[in-house]
């Protein structure tokens, strides 16, 4: 049999493919268009078979693109603090957050997510997760629907981890924080052995200082807060908050008075322990009155003589 040469090359390419794809056990074509005809075959299935396997992968690579993500921060963040030699024990205590926080919800940071969504979105996502909360807390009755809303678009999530101190007793209070799940305990006393009260979700802390002006440390915080179990918290910056009030003037006035019962009534036990000599703190969110100059007093006093 004389085999002309563009037969050999068909012949020895369909060997080639053949043996490249894996098939067996097929009748072994003879002919120019029996190998043409196969291969046609060949191709057509291995197109299929391939686009089969590249969408598996896509869907297989979307359902685990959050996994991935979560392991590439985490690792990065072991990464880094390995590179400085940070202590193994904060590094557990970061590992043991980024765990929970995954955990808990589904995101490390959920800002991310909202930050790309119009306005229109956010607000209506905030509104119905969170706007019912917050009209039950007792600081903000009597403020402002709008605002209230407003101070929702700006709150910001995080989770402490069991014992972390969330604000300590004479810093400067630059936020204040809204439980979402989890407990609270204001702590104070010795080694802050005693605890003063449990505050579980719904409620606020950390406002005392936020209501009050920097006259006579008013600002700074009145008492040590630390996590009881994990706590999911909202934090409100002072800045924000200070930002929405300007277009509230009644919630403001309605917030001021409020910090004004507050200081007296939860600043007490942080007062035991602290110095006799400090002065009591009563500046507020608007600074009281200053003096009148002494010269003007003594216009005043000839004035009524
Ligand atoms: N007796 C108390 N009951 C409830 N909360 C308190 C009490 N004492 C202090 N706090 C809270 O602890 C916070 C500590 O920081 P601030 O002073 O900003 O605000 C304080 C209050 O929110």
């Amino acid at each position: 049999m004389i085999i002309r040469g563009h037969e050999l090359g068909a012949a020895l390419y369909y060997f080639a493919v053949r043996s490249l794809i894996n098939i067996g056990g097929l009748p072994e074509p003879t002919t120019t268009f029996e190998i043409t005809f196969q291969m046609s075959n060949f191709f057509i299935g291995v197109f299929v078979f391939s686009s089969l396997i590249g969408q598996m992968r896509d869907v297989i690579g979307a359902a685990t693109a959050g996994q991935t993500y979560f392991r590439a921060s985490m690792d990065g963040c072991v990464a880094y603090m390995n590179t400085n030699r940070i202590p193994k024990m904060v590094q557990n205590r970061v590992k043991t957050w980024y765990n929970y926080t995954w955990t808990a919800q589904g995101m490390l940071d959920e800002s991310e997510l909202l930050d790309k969504m119009p306005l229109v979105m956010r607000t209506a996502i905030a509104v119905d997760i969170n706007l019912a909360t917050f009209q039950k807390i007792d600081l903000f009755k009597g403020c402002d629907q709008q605002m209230l809303v407003d101070m929702l678009l700006r709150l910001k999530s995080i989770i402490y981890l069991p014992g972390d101190f969330v604000v300590k007793k004479g810093d400067i209070g630059k936020e204040m924080y809204i439980i979402k799940s989890g407990a609270v305990q204001v702590v104070g006393g010795p080694d802050n052995s005693i605890v003063f009260v449990t505050l579980k979700a719904g409620c606020v802390f950390g406002e005392i200082s936020l209501l009050q002006s920097a006259k006579d440390g008013g600002n700074r915080r009145t008492a040590n807060v630390k996590a009881h179990g994990f706590a999911n918290l909202f934090v409100l910056e002072k800045k924000d908050l200070f930002d929405i009030l300007i277009h509230y003037p009644e919630s403001q006035k309605v917030l001021a008075r409020k910090g004004r019962k507050l200081t007296k009534a939860k600043a007490a036990p942080a007062k035991t322990d602290a110095k006799k000599e400090e002065k009591p703190k009563g500046a507020f969110l608007f600074d009281t009155k200053p003096p009148t100059p002494k010269l003007l007093k003594v216009f005043g006093r000839l004035k009524k003589n």
